[in-house]
């Protein structure tokens, strides 16, 4: 068994355990609910910030513990005044330490787009996150089946929700193609085995059809990377790991915008 199927296994269970809790008719009934959802496309294109999705991510499978003291507030709202487009939380418990309450902590000092990043197996799972906060949900074609990513990113569009779709490769890309997605993620991960390789990026870049923002997802560790990923034709950029290592993340992504930009 993958450590993907492992997750997807352990997702399952919480889901049924969090329905049995709170029906989803009662997560409709949550204040953030009934908000307006900020557009990931306004965000990446807007011309003071940077295309980056900068992440919250305490710890990875393949990395054990990466930042066990940050507070979530205080990175965020870093990131957003570093220049981020839209900040990513991962709210798993048992493989990366997030939870739903690191989306909402983040909801409540951000006013730039919020992805919960999350292995999405249930639509329950996507009322939950526009009920804690999120703008944005993520759906990895290696986890669905395509009528699932058809059927969940038609349904997070009816809550006004915007769609990040993850591929690894071109037969994931193909067979997910829908009106309902905005943006597709190449993910430079491996997701079974963990091998980080840019080449990932590079051989589907010119296969994204045009009106999907592209994002470039994980192993970016320096600004070099993004002004290549650029002149290749992706627009954003999603990092984690880079910022959250270090002692100080929010001081870690101002510096590499600097960087950025010169
Ligand atoms: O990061 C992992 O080890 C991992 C393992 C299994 C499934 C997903 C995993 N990560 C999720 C991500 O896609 C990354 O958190 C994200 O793209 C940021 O990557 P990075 O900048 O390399 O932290």
């Amino acid at each position: 068994m993958t450590i993907l199927d492992k997750i997807v296994q352990k997702k399952k269970q919480e889901v049924a355990e969090a329905k049995s809790k709170v029906s989803l008719t009662e997560l409709q009934q949550y204040p953030l609910f009934g908000r307006a959802c900020y557009s990931l496309k306004d965000s990446i294109f807007h011309p003071t910030r940077t295309g980056i999705i900068a992440e919250f991510k305490r710890a990875s499978p393949s990395k054990g513990l990466i930042n066990g003291t940050s507070s979530v507030q205080d990175v965020v709202k870093g990131y957003q005044n570093a220049g981020a487009s839209a900040i990513s939380v991962l709210t798993d418990p048992d493989f990366f330490k997030g939870s739903l309450a690191d989306l909402t902590a983040a909801r409540e000092v951000l006013d730039i787009p919020l992805l919960r990043k999350e292995f999405i197996v249930d639509i329950y799972q996507i009322a939950e996150a526009k009920a804690y906060g999120a703008d944005i949900i993520l759906l990895i074609a290696a986890c669905l089946p395509h009528q699932e990513v058809k059927e969940f990113s038609e349904y997070a569009k009816s809550l006004g929700l915007n769609v990040l779709l993850e591929v690894h490769n071109e037969e994931e890309l193909q067979a997910n193609i829908f009106d309902s997605i905005d943006a597709i993620g190449v993910n430079n991960r491996n997701l079974k085995d963990f091998s980080v390789s840019l080449e990932h990026s590079y051989d589907l870049v010119n296969k994204i059809p045009k009106r999907f923002i592209k994002v470039s997802e994980s192993g970016i560790s320096n600004p070099e990377t993004i002004k290549d990923l650029k002149e290749r034709g992706f627009n954003s950029f999603l990092i984690g790991e880079n910022f959250m290592k270090t002692d100080n993340p929010a001081q870690a992504i101002k510096e590499f915008v600097t960087e950025l930009k010169v």
